[in-house]
């Protein structure tokens, strides 16, 4: 079935916004063909040629949960040898698998019971773009940039990135998914050595050993200029309670040190488990004498420590971190530490890597640092290696793999049909995140497809994964897609629960709205929470596009692009006026309004599409609208 399908890679909502060039099949068929691949693997023919070479199209193998695209090897479509599939028997010749930077024993041994193994370290950026276009796959670690470049000069034949550990920002993933290559990440193996590296870094500057050693080194005995500070009674802010932040904090609890954490998606019960208090951000850092930093990097937490959050630290704070150097303001800790405030500071992590020979921060006294090393431990690099490396074979088979980050393939009629659901529904879980008020750890989100059709007939699985996108890719460094969606909301504790109700509209089309709702959580918009006490908003496609239909038990009705800003106000004439006239003062050009009440002249709510996001001075001006009981910026 599907025999002659061209698919289409699911990366962002880019993709998704825009309708789809391929005609829409009956909705029969795209209903049987997600059913059956609920039950047993098929094969489907791929022309995956990639957009900016001249190749001639090519055959792939891919999964897409348990439907396993494999490999073709018609004559027509096959142009490079790509022979070694598991329904063609015995691989005729190996895939040829580059190590681009050191990896663990182990992990080369299970590549080459599969494969041909070359490892070539240090490789410049033309040498990698020469080589690329002999190899299948490519495992790299945070040295080796997977530039766009390298797609291209792959040819299409680059089928699997393996990064051996966690942060994929060396790996250029929209061009990746482009070029139909797959990326897979090893996530879990070096969380330890990733701890216990902070932990030594805490240790180390408490005690000036770096300082000492060099001192002693230079021909000095210098006891008194290096005493340190103690750690046992002092409070450590842990920001980021994840996998490292939480076994850093299970460490220093060891050490007698009094352990707070931020984190505002984490769950306090697993917090409490460790006997760690969940606190507000400015909690946090006022009152920790260490900081710890374990978030990751997102548009939300770049340079999150700066001037302004510097100051509001306890003066002679001490910051480690060993997460990623974009969330410190470089220049803004340099200016800490010769101001006092910061005490001292250890990093294993910069914004530049490595960073400039001459950096003040490096070469500050009180500033010890290391060159990315949090997951260099012989252990780590051993399970790293081997976790990446039966990800890679695992994807060359075809197989499907947990740690993917990027696009599984999908066929282009069932993404023409869902493709602006897909959208709505990756935009609802980001806005419904977004009235999440911090320090409320999500655990359970229940999403709500009303539809004309027999619920058994609605498959939801792409839906789920983009709303599980939505509501994950904001708060963490998780990248989530259709194959990895169920699992990454399973490890991070959310429960997403599903209700399929029929309604008396069109089966033409597939859904007719969508609701999600979060229970047990605080609001940052209380008219976001609906009469049953959940967060709840509700969307519909309407015209190809995304709407907006009700927040809390306000019915709205806009287009979701842009920006949206949200207020609850008191119902009386003149309001959008006001709003108006703020924001076109502040040169923010508004796309719609729309304004939604209960009760004639009582309370309404006002949805502003927004292209730009308002500056502080708008917001402020709005907030300060006598009739505006509440508001809220949402980015989408
Ligand atoms: N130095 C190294 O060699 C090394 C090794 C491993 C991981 N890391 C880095 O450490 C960081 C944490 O990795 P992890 O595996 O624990 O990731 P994780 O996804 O398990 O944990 C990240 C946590 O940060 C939280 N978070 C998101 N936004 C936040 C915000 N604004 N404020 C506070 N917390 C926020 C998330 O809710 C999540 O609980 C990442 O940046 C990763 O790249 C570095
Ligand atoms: O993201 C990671 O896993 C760490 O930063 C480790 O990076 P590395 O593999 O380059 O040591």
């Amino acid at each position: 079935m599907a025999s002659s399908s061209s698919l289409k890679p699911i990366f962002s909502s880019s993709l998704t916004s825009s309708p789809s060039p391929h005609s829409p099949q009956k909705p029969s068929s795209l209903l049987s063909f997600l059913h059956s691949t609920t039950s047993t693997p098929i094969s489907l023919k791929l022309s995956s040629n990639p957009p900016h070479s001249n190749s001639h199209p090519r055959s792939k193998s891919f999964a897409v949960t348990n439907v396993v695209l494999k490999t073709d090897t018609s004559p027509e479509t096959t142009s490079v040898p790509s022979n070694y599939s598991q329904d063609l028997g015995p691989p005729l010749t190996k895939p040829t698998i580059l190590v681009s930077e050191k990896l663990g024993e182990k992990g080369l041994e299970v590549l080459r019971e599969f494969g041909h193994v070359e490892c070539l370290y240090d490789l410049s950026p033309d040498q990698l773009c020469s080589k690329i276009s002999l190899c299948d796959a490519l495992i790299v670690r945070s040295g080796t940039k997977v530039t766009r470049q390298v797609f291209e000069a792959s040819n299409g034949r680059l089928k699997v990135v393996g990064r051996a550990g966690v942060g994929i920002d060396n790996v250029d993933l929209q061009a990746a998914t482009e070029f139909g290559c797959l990326v897979v990440n090893a996530p879990t193996a070096n969380t330890v050595a990733a701890a216990e590296h902070g932990i030594a870094l805490l240790a180390a500057m408490a005690r000036n050993v770096a300082q000492a050693d060099a001192s002693i080194k230079a021909g000095k005995w210098q006891r008194n200029k290096y005493v340190g500070v103690s750690l046992v009674g002092k409070t450590l802010a842990v920001m980021g309670f994840g996998k490292v932040g939480s076994e850093v904090a299970r460490r220093a609890k060891g050490l007698g040190m009094n352990v707070i954490a931020h984190d505002p998606y984490a769950p306090a019960d697993r917090a409490r488990a460790l006997g760690v208090d969940l606190v507000s951000f400015d909690q946090a850092i006022g009152t920790a004498d260490f900081i710890s930093l374990h978030m990751p990097l997102t548009p939300a937490t770049s340079k999150v420590f700066n001037d302004e959050t510097f100051a509001k630290m306890k003066k002679g704070v001490r910051i480690v971190n060993v997460a990623r150097g974009g969330v410190i303001d470089e220049d803004a800790l340099v200016k800490a530490l010769d101001s006092g405030i910061v005490a001292q500071a250890a990093l294993d992590v910069f914004t530049k890597e490595p960073p400039p020979k001459d950096s003040r921060l490096v070469q500050h006294e009180n500033v010890t640092v290391t060159p990315h090393l949090g997951a260099s431990t012989k252990e780590a690099q051993e399970g790293v290696a081997i976790e990446i490396a039966e990800a890679v074979v695992g994807a060359l088979k075809g197989e499907l793999s947990a740690t993917a980050v990027n696009a599984p393939m999908v066929p282009p009629e069932v993404l023409s049909e869902l493709s602006p659901y897909v959208s709505l529904a990756e935009k609802l879980g980001r806005l419904a995140v977004q009235l999440v008020a911090g320090g409320s750890g999500i655990k359970s989100v229940k999403v709500v497809y009303k539809s004309a059709r027999d619920p058994d007939d609605l498959d939801t699985r792409l839906l789920r994964a983009m709303i599980t996108k939505g509501i994950i890719e904001p708060i963490s460094s998780s990248f989530v897609n259709l194959v990895n969606a169920d699992f990454t909301a399973k490890e991070k504790g959310l429960r997403i629960s599903e209700e399929r109700i029929v309604v008396d509209s069109s089966p033409e089309l597939p859904i007719d709205s969508i609701q999600v709702q979060i229970s047990n959580v605080e609001s940052k918009f209380a008219s976001g929470i609906s009469d049953n006490g959940d967060i709840s908003i509700e969307g519909k496609v309407k015209y190809g596009t995304p709407h907006l239909t009700s927040v809390g038990s306000f019915d709205v009705d806009v287009s979701l692009e842009g920006n949206l800003i949200l207020c609850r106000q008191v119902d009386q004439p003149g309001m959008i006026g006001q709003v108006g006239n703020i924001l076109g003062e502040h040169n923010v050009n508004v796309s719609f309004m729309s304004v939604g009440r209960t009760v004639l002249r009582k309370k309404a709510i006002m949805a502003i599409g927004v292209d730009e996001k308002p500056d502080k001075e708008a917001l402020k001006k709005i907030g300060e609208i006598s009739a505006i009981e509440e508001f809220v910026f949402l980015k989408l």
